[in-house]
């Protein structure tokens, strides 16, 4: 008889649980089935999920490594992760094989009386647990009271709601894609607080044996998100440092013009690196060639170093 391949009734994709990663998770769902390729989605309950705890100290991979086992498990076929919350070591058995278009990437204040940042008196408290908006929020000198938080989207929002907090920072992605962005007082523009590498990005993961899948899930990417989420991990790996540590990067293709005034693309790349008390901040930029995002972060990252990045970061 003839060998044939084992036909896939519906592609598996594994997610955490929340509503914010259900609704990331089920915009991949719809694009697969909508393309023909049936999907569903497998809740995977994850450490992140099972702990209070800050981040900075349950470690990196909190969000995604039960996610990354159930694939190599093979209990799901396809993992959704919220590219942020991935660790920068690379899988080998694993690939991204899409990177779908990006949602806004700034951080975005949500606050009691829908109060910008800088209507919010000296004392006001602002939650967040991430070392990288605490420490570029006290480098503004306003004289607020960071409060720890951490927590689904919908617990941080109900602190702000019930008066516990006067704001929270959060990712405006999240806000997006829960449907709830009429709460937010204030988008950051990255000069006042620049968003955590790969911030409002999803990571769309297969194991690298599953060619089939592979080709499939490559109909979704986004070449330009891609791009600039390599440029800016690239910052984070050459620092040696995780998502818990106070650096921001973004990056963006942007239009440029040459020496005879035709347009051609390339990458533009902002980093900071932050002093976790906000007493200094370091922040570079540089352009590059789309096709070479890493050498791009690389070499911004030595740049800050040169600047004394390193004993910002020190030794975590
Ligand atoms: N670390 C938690 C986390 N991971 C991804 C997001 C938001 C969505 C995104 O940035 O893609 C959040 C919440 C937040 O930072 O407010």
């Amino acid at each position: 008889m003839e060998r044939r391949r084992e036909q896939r009734v519906v592609i598996r994709i594994g997610t955490r649980g929340s509503l914010l990663a259900t609704t990331q998770a089920g915009t991949i769902a719809k694009a697969l089935t909508d393309a023909g390729h049936p999907a569903e989605l497998v809740i995977i309950k994850t450490d992140g999920d099972a702990s209070a705890a800050p981040v900075a100290e349950i470690g990196v991979g909190v969000f995604t490594t039960a996610i990354r086992v159930a694939l190599r498990n093979r209990e799901v076929d396809v993992a959704v992760h919220s590219y942020k919350d991935l660790p920068t070591a690379p899988e080998p058995d694993l690939v991204i094989a899409a990177v779908p278009p990006r949602a806004d990437s700034r951080d975005a204040l949500v606050s009691r009386g829908n109060k910008v940042l800088g209507e919010l008196p000296p004392g006001s408290t602002v939650g967040t647990s991430a070392p990288r908006r605490i420490a570029q929020l006290k480098a503004l000198g306003l004289g607020l009271e960071i409060r720890p938080l951490r927590g689904n989207l919908d617990s941080r929002l109900g602190k702000v709601a019930s008066g516990e907090l006067d704001a929270v920072v959060v990712a405006r992605a999240g806000l997006e894609r829960i449907g709830r962005t009429d709460e937010v007082a204030e988008a950051f523009d990255p000069v006042v607080l620049l968003p955590a590498p790969a911030q409002g990005a999803l990571a769309v993961e297969c194991r690298g044996d599953d060619a089939e899948l592979v080709s499939i899930l490559a109909t979704l990417d986004d070449p330009s998100t891609r791009a600039a989420i390599d440029a800016e991990r690239a910052v984070l790996s050459a620092l040696e440092a995780g998502c818990t540590a106070p650096i921001g990067a973004i990056a963006e293709v942007v239009e440029s013009l040459d020496d005879d005034g035709r347009i051609f693309t390339e990458l533009s790349l902002i980093a900071a690196v932050a002093a976790e008390d906000g007493s200094d901040v370091i922040r570079q930029s540089r352009v590059g060639p789309v096709d070479q995002p890493r050498q791009l972060g690389e070499a911004l990252a030595a740049e800050l170093l040169e600047l004394g990045a390193g004993e910002l970061i020190g030794d975590r």
